[in-house]
Parts: structure tokens; C-alpha cells; sequence
């Protein structure tokens, strides 16, 4: 079979065809919606989600080509691949297996002769113990109280997802713990934890898969001498996730309680490891943690075996594809009515646009076209009070709405204006895509709405630990699935690489300077030494 090349197969260019076909008035959204029966057709249930793409600027020959595209890139087969165990990470031969730490079905997954999948469910086994230790008080701060503070030390992958997860779930947060995040190597962010925490009551927890993120050990180097500062033994309130064989991996001694994580598991792919098991445990309590395994294992198995015609993030995947690379939307919005959702555009866009922000495909030969989306969101209604000028007139963009059913908080809401809040937030939510479909005529230029701006709508019931497991597993898949339709390799990142290098030089330089206050960056380019000057007088120079 020949190789597969997106920009290069035949249905790449049935599908330019097509784009220039939906770009005809005659396919403007607003009669698209006008059929009777546009949902039934442009909708899917599955995975314990709903997903309604009936506002997409897409008709039936269209979705053909597209399901015919998923086909013709093997995407469903690569993906059940991964599953299985095989090193699909090529440029790094490397398994990914996300999945398997949220495989609760016995069934081993053997990785160079030995079994991912144990290992992973000891890894959480440990997990139940250590935090329910900490619950108990069994393991305890240096006054011998209860720990109250725990603050998650890592950067990215290492943190995004746990904050997206512990946001979104703040609402069952029991355990009399408070829950930072110290990710920047900004003082600003280390200056307002430690201001407010009680360090002998506090729990660090240090992430990092590689244990060298120039951040992340900064950090820690911080943490440990501020301990020591206040009479504190650092062991005793530190906690590490690492990889297997980093530099953090040394055991003994340094802290409380080590746990593993895995080079099979991708930063950006591990909230459900111990990346974001430990401190999700602590925070909400081990059960609930494993109660969004199960919703995300419940998405998984929807995202392996569902034929391509009812597979949501396959479906979702093959949109974003289409928005991007056909239609030529450069960005994409999340807008989840749902505040307890607030960080999970952030999540998404590292996990989007660093796994597919990508200019070679799987082969190595470099796309007509660098794929990947430019990601962003606020939840709803903010958003419509602040960007959603630019939605509906100025630069159009495609627009991911999330609705949830039933809210976590049942309030007595009373009546405004004849309904209660949550039928507010949801006219609200669905006059939005509305709107932007349909457009508005005017004869006054300033007041016309143009319309035939795609969006969808994801529903789910609630916000149960199930449910925020489903979602966090839908755009892990919908990411891979995009991915694989692209034809690249979405489990590397070599492009965050050229900064951390030149900020080695220039923080090289800076050291000079400290030993040498004479020096006056001599070695840096001129507009880079200019800013250095200005760092080190703390003045302005022209
Ligand atoms: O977990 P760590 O090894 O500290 O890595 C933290 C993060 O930093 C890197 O720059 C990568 O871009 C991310 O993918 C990663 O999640």
C-alpha cells in the first residue's frame, strides 16, 4: 500500500473542491439548518457524551470525503495500535499508552517483554495508600498536624492537566486540603503561595518527567532552602513523580514518597498517571480520582472501537482538520458554559498545539502546510462580554461550545425575567450559535451579521468525576485523531527546544555578570545585551 501523504492524496484535492463548494451562498449555514432533519444527521451520541456539529459548514457528500479521508489515513488503525502497545512515537520509538494507565479490564499490554499496565495499576495502588495515609494524618507535617496545603511543582504537561481536573472538580474537594499551583520560575508565583501557606503543614509535590526542566528545579532548589531557612527538614514534606531512570529517580532520603511515571506516557497525556493521580488524591480523595479513570477508560473504549460514522473525537477531529486545512480557519475557540471548566482551554491548548503544531509529517518530509490550530477559550458567558465582538464580525472563527445538563450546585435560583440560571446560561449558549450561523441582514453595514460561522455544541450531563474523565479523553483522542489524519507525529515536541537552548546562553552570560560585575555581557548580541543592561540597573535605557 503507498504511503499515505495528506496534502498529497487524491482526496485532499476532492476535498479543495469541496471547500470552495461550501463557500457558495447557496450552502450559507443559515439554509443548511433550515432542513428539518440537519441534527439527526449531523449529530452522535457516544462515550457518555453528545456531540451536535449540525452548524458546521459541512453537508452530507462532504462528511463522505472527510469519513473517506479517515479511511484512507488509517487513522482507527494507528489508534488501536497505540492501544495495543506499539511504539507509534517514532521519532522517539517510543509506546504511548495513556490509555493503559485508565485500563481497568485485566488485560495485560506487553511493552518490551514486560506488562505497562501492572506496572501503571501498582503505580496507583501506591497512590491509594500514600493519600490515604495523608487523610488519616498517618503521615504528617513537622508540628505532627495534618497536612493543609499541597503545592504542585512542575510546568506544563506536569501541571496543566491536574489544574484543569482539580478546577473542574473544586466543587467535591473535601479533604481539607488547599490545592496551589507553582509552575512559573516568576518570584511572583512562588511569593504569593508561600505568603499565605503554613510550611509545616504543607506538602510539595514535585513533578517532572524529565527532572531538568530549568523551572521545575529552580523551583525546588527554592522550596528546600526556604525549608531549611525555617528550621524545616525538606524530606519530610516532599513528594516526587518522576520517570523511571531521571535524575529525580535517586530514592531514599529526599522525600516522603516517590512515584513513577512512565517514558510511555507523554507529559501533555498524563493527568491520569501519577502526574495527576498524587495530587488529584490528595485533593479530592482517592476514589474520585479513580471514578475519572473510569469515565476517561469509558471514552477510550468509545474511541477505539466506535465505527468512524458515530466516533465522536474521530468526528471532531475530522471537523478541526476540515476547519483548518480546507477551510482556512487558523484558530479555534472553547467556550464551555460551565465555569468549573475555566482551565480547560489552557489544557487544551498544550495538548492540542504542541502534539500538532508540526511542519514534517510522520515520514519526515515537510507539509505543503504546517498543521495544527491555534487554541483558546474562556468559559460562557464571560466570553460573549469580552471577545465575542470579533466572533460575530470581525474575523471569523470556529467554535467548540460545551453545555453541561445538570449543574453541580442546586441552588434555590429563583425566577429573572421568568427562568432560572442554569436556562440562562444554556439560552445564552444556544443563542450563540445561533447567531453566528444564522447572521442578521441590515442595511446599516455596522449592524450586519454576516453568519455561516461554524461552531458545535458538546453536551454532557454533568460534572461528576465520570463525566470530567470522558471530556479530559475526548481531546486527548480528537487530538491524536486529528494527528493521524495529518499524517504526523503528534508524541514529540523538538519545537519548544531552540528557546530552552538560547535561554541557556543568555543565562550563561548572566552568571558571568554575577561573578563579574565588570563584564558587560560582552559575549550577547547587541539588543539582547541592551535588555540585560536594563535588567541589572533596574532602569530604563534608550
Ligand atoms: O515534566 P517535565 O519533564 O518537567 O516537562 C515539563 C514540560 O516541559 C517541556 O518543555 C515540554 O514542552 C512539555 O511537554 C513538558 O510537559
Amino acid at each position: 500500500m503507498a504511503e499515505y501523504r495528506f496534502d498529497e492524496h487524491e482526496l485532499h484535492g476532492q476535498l479543495v473542491i469541496q471547500a470552495r463548494k461550501m463557500s457558495d451562498n447557496s450552502t450559507h449555514l443559515k439554509n443548511l439548518i433550515a432542513d428539518e432533519s440537519r441534527l439527526a444527521s449531523f449529530s452522535v451520541n457516544g462515550g457518555g457524551l453528545f456531540f451536535d456539529y449540525s452548524r458546521q459548514r459541512m453537508d452530507k457528500a462532504g462528511m463522505q470525503l472527510l469519513f473517506e479521508l479517515a479511511e484512507a489515513s488509517g487513522a482507527r488503525n494507528r489508534f488501536a495500535r497505540m492501544a495495543a502497545g506499539e511504539k507509534v512515537n517514532i521519532t522517539e520509538n517510543r509506546a504511548v499508552l495513556h490509555m493503559a494507565a485508565r485500563s481497568f479490564a485485566d488485560v495485560p499490554i506487553m511493552l518490551d517483554g514486560r506488562d505497562a499496565r501492572a506496572e501503571l495499576m501498582a503505580v496507583l495502588d501506591k497512590i491509594r495508600t500514600f493519600t490515604n495515609a495523608v487523610h488519616s494524618g498517618e503521615v504528617n507535617g513537622s508540628d505532627g498536624q495534618k497536612f493543609k496545603h499541597v503545592v504542585v511543582v512542575g510546568i506544563g504537561g506536569s501541571y496543566l492537566g491536574t489544574e484543569f481536573v482539580a478546577r473542574a472538580l473544586e466543587a467535591f474537594a473535601d479533604r481539607d486540603i488547599q490545592l496551589d499551583f507553582l509552575a512559573n520560575v516568576d518570584i511572583h508565583n512562588f511569593g504569593a503561595i508561600w505568603t499565605r501557606i503554613d510550611p509545616q503543614r504543607t506538602l510539595w509535590i514535585i513533578i517532572s518527567k524529565s527532572y531538568t526542566t530549568a523551572e521545575t528545579m529552580a523551583n525546588e532548589d527554592l522550596i528546600r532552602r526556604y525549608m531549611i531557612d525555617c528550621g524545616l527538614d525538606p524530606a519530610k514534606h516532599i513528594v516526587t513523580v518522576t520517570s523511571k531512570g531521571s535524575p529525580g529517580d535517586q530514592g531514599g532520603g529526599r522525600e516522603i514518597a516517590a512515584f513513577h511515571m512512565f517514558d510511555f506516557i507523554g507529559g501533555r497525556y498524563s493527568v491520569t498517571s501519577a502526574v495527576g493521580g498524587v495530587p488529584l488524591s490528595l485533593y479530592l480523595g482517592y476514589d474520585r480520582f479513580e471514578r475519572f479513570l473510569k469515565g476517561a477508560e469509558m471514552m477510550d473504549r468509545h474511541a477505539i472501537n466506535a465505527p468512524a460514522e458515530q466516533n465522536l473525537p474521530l468526528i471532531a477531529a475530522l471537523l478541526t482538520v476540515w476547519n483548518t486545512s480546507f477551510l482556512g480557519y487558523p484558530q479555534g475557540a472553547i467556550i464551555p458554559y460551565a465555569s468549573p471548566l475555566s482551565k480547560l482551554a489552557p489544557h487544551v491548548q498544550q495538548l492540542n498545539m504542541e502534539s500538532n503544531g508540526k511542519s514534517v509529517d510522520a515520514t519526515g518530509r515537510f507539509l505543503a502546510e504546517p498543521a495544527g490550530t491555534v487554541i483558546f477559550g474562556e468559559p460562557g458567558t464571560n466570553a460573549q462580554h469580552s471577545f465575542f465582538q470579533l466572533a460575530h464580525q470581525g474575523k471569523p472563527f470556529p467554535v467548540e461550545f460545551i453545555g453541561v445538563l445538570n449543574p453541580q450546585y442546586r441552588m434555590d435560583e429563583g425566577c429573572c425575567k421568568g427562568v432560572g440560571h442554569q436556562q440562562e446560561l444554556w439560552a445564552n449558549l444556544l443563542a450563540q450559535a445561533t447567531a453566528l450561523a444564522m447572521g442578521r441582514e441590515n442595511d446599516d453595514p455596522a449592524k450586519y451579521f454576516s453568519g455561516n460561522r461554524p461552531s458545535s455544541i458538546l453536551v454532557i450531563e454533568d460534572l461528576e468525576p465520570e463525566s470530567v474523565g470522558r471530556l479530559l479523553a475526548f481531546y486527548e483522542a480528537k487530538t491524536v485523531y486529528e494527528a493521524f489524519i495529518w499524517g504526523i507525529n503528534p508524541f514529540d515536541q523538538f519545537g519548544v527546544e531552540l528557546g530552552k537552548v538560547t535561554a541557556g546562553t543568555l543565562r550563561k552570560a548572566m552568571a558571568v555578570h554575577n561573578d563579574n560585575p565588570a563584564d558587560n555581557f560582552s559575549g550577547l548580541d547587541p539588543i539582547n545585551r541592551r535588555y540585560l543592561q536594563m535588567l541589572s540597573s533596574g532602569k530604563l535605557i534608550d
